[in-house]
């Protein structure tokens, strides 16, 4: 299996509480993004202490209440399953904070994190404030909700977005990437991916290479899924029949999202 590939862990941490992935500095080949999920029985706590990471929790489905000790957000969370296709609640945390998140009903939590030293408040992103778009044509069609993006100031590096793609589509596509300092034209983000699939026993396929191809891996993604894209172009392609969500956590030296396409396929934004 490809080292960018992970499966879930399902590691049980305590009664009620499951660490389905765990994505560190120190078992990946990743330095900025940092990503865990969560599985809460109803009534049961998880904590976070961030020394120097900052977070977001989105609550993926059920409802939760989120404490950093002075702030609580009450039963946040705005749907049962992902492929209800609305935006859902998520709260900011600056590092050095310690998070406490309890589960009002079943649960399932994305926290994402990313490096940082400098104290922000603490946010809730309510899912009214989610940008949606609707982005390309034919078979490229996808709907993104802008969790915390690069025109949000609430965060020191992160960048955090959900997808979905249609059945037998392409997002991430035309393939791009975002893996040099090298801005106004490019600026260096590592990514990572959190895929599930509608109905459940589907899946995708995820190319990750780059440019010299001295990186060409091309991965069989299942539900519940992440995918680790240090750098390199990263398209995904979903069969017939099944519908694809995904949660991208981003960050890197700089809090600017500027890709540049693959320019073999870039005629594809081209079509009338
Ligand atoms: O528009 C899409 O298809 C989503 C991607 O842009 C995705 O969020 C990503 O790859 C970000 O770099």
């Amino acid at each position: 299996m490809s080292h960018l590939l992970r499966k879930p862990e399902n590691n049980k941490l305590a009664d009620g509480v499951t660490l389905v992935h765990e994505v560190t500095e120190e078992n990946s080949d990743l330095h900025y993004v940092g990503f865990k999920v969560v599985d809460l029985e109803p009534n049961a706590s998880y904590d976070e202490k961030l020394t120097n990471l900052e977070l977001c929790a989105v609550a993926l489905t059920g409802k939760i209440t989120v404490t950093d000790g002075d702030q609580n957000f009450t039963e946040i969370g705005t749907r049962d399953s992902v492929f209800e296709r609305k935006p859902t609640d998520s709260v900011y945390v600056s590092h050095n904070k310690t998070v406490t998140i309890t589960a009002n009903t079943k649960a399932r939590v994305a926290l994402c994190f990313a490096p940082s030293d400098k104290e922000l408040p603490t946010k809730l992103i309510k899912a009214e404030d989610n940008g949606v778009e609707h982005r390309g044509k034919y078979n490229n069609k996808r709907q993104v909700h802008n969790i915390l993006p690069d025109s949000d100031p609430s965060a020191n590096s992160l960048l955090v977005v959900e997808v979905f793609t249609e059945t037998a589509n392409w997002s991430s596509y035309p393939p791009h990437k975002h893996d040099q300092n090298n801005l106004p034209e490019e600026s260096f983000l590592e990514e990572s991916y959190y895929h599930e699939m509608d109905p459940p026993q589907g899946f995708v396929f995820q190319r990750v290479y780059t440019e010299d191809r001295s990186l060409d891996e091309t991965m069989t993604v299942e539900n519940g899924n992440v995918v680790l894209v240090p750098k390199g172009y990263h398209p995904v392609g979903v069969p017939d029949g099944y519908s694809e969500y995904y949660l991208n956590v981003m960050a890197g030296p700089e809090r600017i999202w500027k890709f540049h396409n693959d320019k073999d396929h870039e005629w594809i934004l081209d079509r009338e």
